[in-house]
């Protein structure tokens, strides 16, 4: 049978600057002792703390996270499935960055290969005063303390990247090799937008095909951003501080597009001490909210990351893609047989089953679509495959 509506929305891919496949990490990047490892030791706790999946620790700074998700819940209610996968967020604790880490300071270069690992960075920064705990500059103030962060990425780019240029103009302007055109010029116009204009490789509005290029280096400064403002715990309970429209201000000016979300490590931390039903209790009755939630979502949406659902009694299950996946690649994520003899992908809406409450209500109102190859997988689509298994099989089910 032809697919009823094939593949209606597949002019929305944009390619992606950053590595490919769904393997992503968030690093933990900022000034010594401004709270990553805290963070860090919190993201783990919330994974242990979800008894149902096993703790995966790569290695003592890299854990991932379960990503809250209310529709998982709910088809997890639904099914009551023996297997329930959530989708994973992996994030790495970085060591603090000194000023001077480009050039080696610190155990500066070291710590920046560990960043270059990473898909995106969750950059820390202190905005809580605390006499006991010391700032390696002295004292608060978190707008000099982004810029000696993105300096020192920016610098780091700026070495590895000029070294690069400088090789290929050697090919391309004086051995006059055609072949590496294209290349460098992108690479000066990247040595343009870090040196000349100082300015961070994503703030740029790059083409298709430069990003080809981007992605052979993968830089530093190209990597998404999640400002986290660490605050003290009075000021986050009185959601007051005096540096966040000040840093706000900054964002706007800098760095258009990253997200700042304002927590505090110490009031999480104190939260992730006390069993669910007291931390209910205690966010209840005093009208207060946690931002982890917040800040894992945004973590792996940064990467473009999304995932789509495999829904039934034995398993409930997110299935992370690369946003602008299309249906074959993301029958991949299952089994390779799965991408290699795709068939079409039967595809329910999360809202559409919500709404109707079972699989053949939503066929019976018409809802329940089949989608060809070109099909742009979209987060929170709930499907089953069907895949020619090679022996002339037709099935699906994962
Ligand atoms: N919001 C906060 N309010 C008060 N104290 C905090 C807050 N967040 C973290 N701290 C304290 O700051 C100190 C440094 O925290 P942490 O070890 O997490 O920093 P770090 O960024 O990992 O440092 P390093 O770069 O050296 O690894 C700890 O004593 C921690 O308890
Ligand atoms: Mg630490």
């Amino acid at each position: 049978m032809p697919p009823k509506k094939a593949d209606q929305n597949s002019n929305v891919r944009k390619p992606i600057i950053g590595r490919l496949g769904t393997n992503l990490k968030m690093g933990i990047v900022g000034l010594p002792n401004v709270g990553k490892s805290t963070f860090f030791n919190i993201l783990t706790k919330l994974q242990a703390a979800a008894e149902n999946f096993p703790f995966c620790t790569i290695d003592p700074n890299e854990g991932r996270v379960p990503v809250p998700d209310s529709r998982f819940d709910f088809l997890c209610e639904k099914y009551k499935p023996a297997s329930k996968v959530p989708a994973f967020l992996n994030v790495v604790d970085i060591a603090g960055l000194v000023k001077g880490a480009n050039e080696g300071h610190g155990l500066g270069n070291a710590f920046l290969s560990h960043i270059k690992a990473c898909d995106g960075i969750f950059h820390m920064i202190r905005i809580f005063d605390d006499e006991e705990i010391v700032h390696v500059e002295g004292n608060v103030d978190p707008i000099r303390d982004i810029e000696i962060i993105n300096e020192e990425l920016r610098l780091k780019d700026l070495d590895y990247v000029q070294k690069i240029h400088d090789e290929l103009e050697k090919k391309v302007v004086r051995a006059g090799d055609k072949t590496l055109k294209f290349e460098f010029e992108v690479l000066h116009k990247i040595v343009d937008v870090l040196k000349n204009q100082s300015k961070a490789v994503r703030y740029h509005d790059w083409n298709d095909k430069e990003i080809d290029i981007l992605n052979k280096h993968l830089m530093l400064t190209s990597k998404p951003i999640v400002y986290l403002l660490n605050m003290s715990e009075t000021e986050y309970i009185k959601k007051k501080n005096k540096w966040l429209p000040k840093i706000k201000q900054w964002v706007d000016a800098n760095d258009v597009g990253a997200t700042i979300i304002p927590y505090s490590a110490a009031f999480e931390y104190k939260l992730s001490e006390m069993s669910d039903d007291e931390r209910k209790k205690y966010l209840e009755e005093n009208n207060l909210s946690s931002q982890m939630d917040k800040i894992i979502v945004t973590g792996y949406k940064a990467l473009h990351l999304s995932y789509f659902f495999t829904a039934g009694e034995d398993e409930v299950k997110c299935w992370t893609i690369q946003n602008g996946a299309r249906a074959p690649q993301a029958a991949g994520r299952i089994h390779t047989d799965f991408e290699k003899g795709f068939i079409m992908a039967e595809v329910m809406k999360f809202e559409d089953f919500k709404e109707n409450g079972t699989e053949s209500a939503v066929k019976a109102a018409g809802k329940y679509r089949q989608q060809g190859k070109q099909y742009v997988v979209e987060d929170g689509d709930i499907i089953f495959f069907k895949f020619n298994a090679g022996a002339g099989l037709t099935g699906g089910k994962k």
